[in-house]
């Protein structure tokens, strides 16, 4: 912390010098309208300026830092967040979104630090150690620690690690096997909020200038090719290219990868009646497609630089899956964004409680991709990445796993008519099209006309059973028609369930990774469902009770909530 020290008049001169940040939600958020209204919902504009000045409140550091991360987690959400955020406190955005915030008004410090005066820089300093502070101890505490499973021989990964090392990666992190999840990058040393845990050079990038000149020459007359399917297919053949200057990353590559794209017929049987079957159904058939365009015409035309044994259907789908999931895609100085792989980087597993959240840029001094910090990790623990926001669904159909914890990105989308001109008076978000549900156990709203479900989608309900504008009064006519909408929404969950079906079903002593991982998603959309059934349930018997209240008073309260 800083100190303070008596003033000289040209200090105060300085000090009273305004020391300002301007948090702003850029017009180019595709997210743009949706955001803006949320903001003006709290009390603030698009652009905000927000006073870093020490004050006779000692709270001051705290009271500014919580107006700013009320408007960075708003301008740091997704969609998904947005529609869940209505009404919500403003803590419930989850982990990852929390630390993005905390780490957009920290480069804002940092960046007003490198140009402050000596007074606003103490200020400023100041201002820094408390946001790092927060981020300290930000995390869920709720996920589980990761266990190291020992007696595996990792030859291959501490040859990359070496490789890396003389080639200018910087690491203080080694590879180790994770219970659940196969290698994962474990910190050697407790590092810090902005420690880098992970420094790889540009050279070492696996990116599309690698497509030699000959094959990159065959594929371009294929119309609409992306530079992702060269390098795709680039790669196919590299894997058995001894002399790659990539081949010991390549040696440390699984033959076999299990995601949702390797599923067998018994497991996408257990997926009958969820969208996760439909997923990767659509996927596999996408792949299929491309590949069909491509071959076997390239090894007819091509033999020398397409070995037909080297491009089988089989052999393009583990490139798909070694592309989905170890890939990143990473700006470089030139402006580019790049679909990469990165060596000892791709050991780095996902967590819904990250570590590592902003890694997607090029350092153009040191021409290195950084893995900084943005919560602490202590020798011994595994770092984690964030992947992005991910359902199970998609983590399973390009991953193969389920996160553990609660993921707040895993929704149900939820196929009704959604009125279009979406707007309610006391509702936060309007023009939603599409509506979701989620765990209901994740909300802390479970008041009469929230329910712990998302407002957007409960005033579509609302509107769909009555077009007239609602309030949240206590009076019959709302009450009855919570009622109706309760009952709708209990009568399509019963639905849902329906199509999901009997756990006790499922074949749980089928040992194979692709049905587990089914049952485990099925598990997961039973268990949401079911919360959404228990909102219904505990919503109707308190809308059931205050309507006996109105009832029974005669003449109707009119209560705000
Ligand atoms: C980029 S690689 C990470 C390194 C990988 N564990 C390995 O052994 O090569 C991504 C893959 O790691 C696994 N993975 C990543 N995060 C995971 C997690 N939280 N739980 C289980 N598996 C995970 C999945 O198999 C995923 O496809």
């Amino acid at each position: 912390m800083a100190v303070n020290k008596p003033l000289s008049s040209h200090d105060a001169m300085e000090l009273d010098k305004d020391c300002s940040i301007v948090l702003e939600l850029s017009e180019s958020d595709p997210l743009f309208d949706k955001k803006k209204k949320l903001l003006q919902d709290m009390g603030f504009s698009t652009k905000e300026e927000i006073h870093v000045k020490r004050s006779s409140d000692p709270n001051w550091i705290s009271t500014s830092l919580k107006v700013m991360l009320q408007i960075e987690r708003i301008i740091n959400s997704d969609e998904t967040e947005l529609y869940f955020a209505g009404d919500e406190p403003m803590d419930m955005y989850g982990p990852r979104n929390e630390l993005e915030a905390l780490n957009s008004i920290l480069q804002l410090v940092e960046s007003s630090l490198s140009s402050a005066c000596l007074m606003q820089k103490n200020v400023l300093q100041e201002f820094r150690d408390a946001i790092v502070d927060m981020m300290s101890q930000s995390g869920n505490k709720n996920i589980l620690e990761t266990t190291i499973v020992e007696g595996y021989n990792s030859d291959k990964e501490i040859k990359l690690l070496q490789w890396g090392e003389n080639n200018g990666v910087k690491t203080r992190l080694e590879i180790a096997y994770v219970e659940g999840a196969g290698r994962g990058a474990i910190a050697t040393e407790d590092l810090k909020v902005g420690d880098t845990a992970l420094e790889i050079p540009t050279s070492l990038i696996i990116v599309e200038e690698l497509v030699q000149a000959d094959m990159y020459h065959a594929l371009e007359k294929f119309e609409g090719i992306s530079s992702e399917t060269m390098l795709l297919l680039w790669s196919m053949k590299e894997r058995h290219n001894g002399d790659s200057q990539f081949k010991i990353y390549f040696d440390t590559l699984p033959e076999e990868f299990h995601t949702g794209l390797s599923f067998g017929i018994d497991a996408m049987m257990v997926l009958d009646g969820t969208l996760l079957l439909d997923e990767i159904t659509a996927a596999k058939e996408h792949l299929r497609a491309q590949y069909d365009d491509l071959f076997p015409a390239l090894c007819k035309d091509h033999p020398d630089i397409f070995p037909p044994e080297l491009y089988t259907w089989e052999l393009f789908l583990w490139a798909c899956e070694l592309w989905y999931s170890n890939s990143m895609k990473i700006k470089f100085p030139d402006g580019k964004l790049r679909t990469c792989l990165i060596p000892i980087a791709g050991f780095l597993n996902h967590s819904l409680d990250p570590h590592v959240v902003h890694y997607g840029r090029v350092d153009s001094a040191t021409n290195t991709l950084k893995f900084r910090l943005s919560r602490p990790c202590n020798a011994g623990q595994e770092c984690c990445l964030s992947y992005g926001n991910f359902s199970s669904s998609h983590l399973i159909t390009f991953y193969g796993f389920v996160p553990q914890g609660d993921n707040l990105y895993d929704v149900i989308p939820l196929d009704i008519d959604a009125a279009q001109d979406d707007f309610t008076e006391g509702s936060s978000i309007s023009n939603w099209t599409t509506h979701m549900v989620r765990a209901t156990w994740l909300s802390h709203n479970c008041n009469i006309f929230y329910y712990g479900l998302p407002s957007p989608f409960l005033d579509s309900l609302r509107r769909a059973r009555s077009p007239m504008p609602h309030t949240k009064d206590l009076l019959p006519e709302n009450l009855k028609n919570e009622i109706e909408i309760l009952e709708d929404l209990r009568a399509i969950c019963d639905d849902m369930m329906d199509n999901l079906g009997d756990a006790d079903l499922d074949d749980r002593k089928n040992t194979n990774w692709d049905v587990k991982l089914a049952i485990k998603f099925k598990d997961i959309q039973r268990s949401i469902v079911s919360s959404v059934l228990t909102s219904c349930y505990c919503g109707l018997k308190l809308v059931k009770d205050e309507l006996s209240k109105c009832l029974a008073e005669d003449t109707p309260v009119s209560k705000q909530i």
